[in-house]
């Protein structure tokens, strides 16, 4: 399974200062020799991986990234300032691909870890580097030669970190929609046209979280269709579950009923994953009153014998949305990093490669020497079905 966060970019490399032809002019000195100094060579473009980004989300806002130009050489033997490299940060896990070759150039599996994805040009050399015995006043020069311009695929498998849960219509995919900052593609899902509904949300500038909902892939394992199971499998991983309550179901179902109904789904279906922290958020309050909402939320927790947080949005007007996110950003931030949850993780690892590929970026932290032997295999994540 793979949720792909991904982005096109453009980097271009500065291209290599150009060697000067200059001659040395002193008084009492008429016939200087040459001293014309060469370019700088262009700055490099980088990649860096960053545990404390976890989306590519900003490269969509800026998509082209270039290095500085090398500075032209100049006389007295003056060489060129090396134009200034530019490291992009990218989160851990990222991969990046030139687009025209298809050529694989960097996994940036390991905080910290970098890699040159364009090339600055080299520089041009100055006339006094053509000076000889036969040839006292060299008029040559080259000229810096030109960085590498690529374009380049980054792509992030997202693990989620919160899952939505609510009866068909509570406004799940209105919520995803009205919150997120990015829709991550999702790809790969064979044997299966249920698609799960995955936002990028970031509530304040430096952070963000992904979303995924769950209710037709409840149905889904239910069925005995892979995915459904599979994507269970993939939440179990989350930090945190909101169950989304329609207030006001157009139909006239009891909301308190439809609660129960899905938290019933969801011991049933995965006890490890109703096990998770909840919220309960009630949704489409714009369609009542404060005091319809008041009694029909209170007829909601006494059925669920509820005592968690609750939170009262609409996701169609947007109101106390923004409220509820930035909380659950505060909350997810102060989980534990998934380095200090492996020995709960064990068990999931081995059932997915997509859990052993991380499990692998965890296990990097603590070896010192290069990631060369990083196996690409674990990184094109294959889905495999319980039977
Ligand atoms: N008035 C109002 N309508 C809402 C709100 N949220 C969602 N809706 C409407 O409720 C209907 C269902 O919303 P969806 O977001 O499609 O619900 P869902 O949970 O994704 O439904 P499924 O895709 O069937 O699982 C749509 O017509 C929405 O416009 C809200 O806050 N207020």
């Amino acid at each position: 399974m793979k949720f792909v966060d991904e982005v096109e970019i453009r980097v271009e490399a500065g291209d290599g200062g150009n060697g000067v032809v200059s001659f040395r002019r002193e008084k009492y000195i008429p016939k200087g020799g040459p001293d014309g100094g060469d370019g700088g060579d262009g700055g490099d473009v980088y990649l860096e991986a960053d545990e404390n980004l976890n989306t590519l989300i900003d490269y969509q806002f800026e998509r082209i990234h270039r290095a500085q130009r090398g500075q032209n050489g100049m006389g007295k033997n003056c060489t060129g300032k090396r134009g200034e490299d530019i490291v992009l940060k990218v989160p851990v896990g990222t991969r990046a691909t030139d687009q025209e070759t298809g050529e694989v150039l960097g996994d940036l599996t390991r905080h910290g870890l970098r890699r040159m994805v364009a090339k600055g040009g080299f520089h041009g050399l100055g006339n006094a580097r053509f000076k000889s015995s036969t040839n006292r006043a060299p008029r040559q020069k080259t000229m810096g030669t030109p960085g590498e311009i690529r374009s380049l695929k980054l792509e992030l498998m997202l693990l989620a970190d919160v899952g939505l849960l609510g009866m068909p219509n509570a406004g799940k995919s209105t919520f995803i929609r009205s919150v997120s900052a990015a829709k991550p593609k999702v790809a790969d899902y064979p044997f299966t046209t249920l698609v799960p509904n995955l936002g990028v949300v970031r509530p304040v500038h430096h952070a963000s979280f992904v979303i995924a909902d769950i209710p037709g892939l409840i149905e889904g394992a239910a069925d005995g269709a892979g995915l459904g199971i599979q994507f269970l499998k993939h939440l179990e991983r989350c930090g945190l579950l909101l169950h989304l309550v329609d207030l006001a179901p157009y139909d006239g179902t009891d909301p308190a009923v439809q609660a129960v109904t899905i938290v019933n789904e969801l011991q049933q279906y995965s006890p490890k994953l109703a096990d998770k922290p909840r919220w309960l958020v009630v949704n489409k309050v714009d369609l009542l009153t404060d005091e319809e909402v008041e009694e029909r939320l209170a007829e909601v927790t006494e059925a669920l014998e509820w005592e968690g947080p609750i939170y009262q949005i609409s996701a169609l007007s947007k109101k106390g949305t923004e409220q509820l996110c930035k909380e659950i950003m505060t909350y997810l931030e102060q989980l534990p990093k998934p380095s200090e949850v492996e020995e709960e993780d064990a068990q999931a690892t081995t059932e997915f490669k997509w859990d052993s590929y991380h499990q692998e970026q965890l296990d990097a932290h603590d070896d010192d020497d290069d990631d060369d032997d990083f196996d690409d295999d674990d990184y094109d994540v294959e889905v495999v079905y319980q039977k």
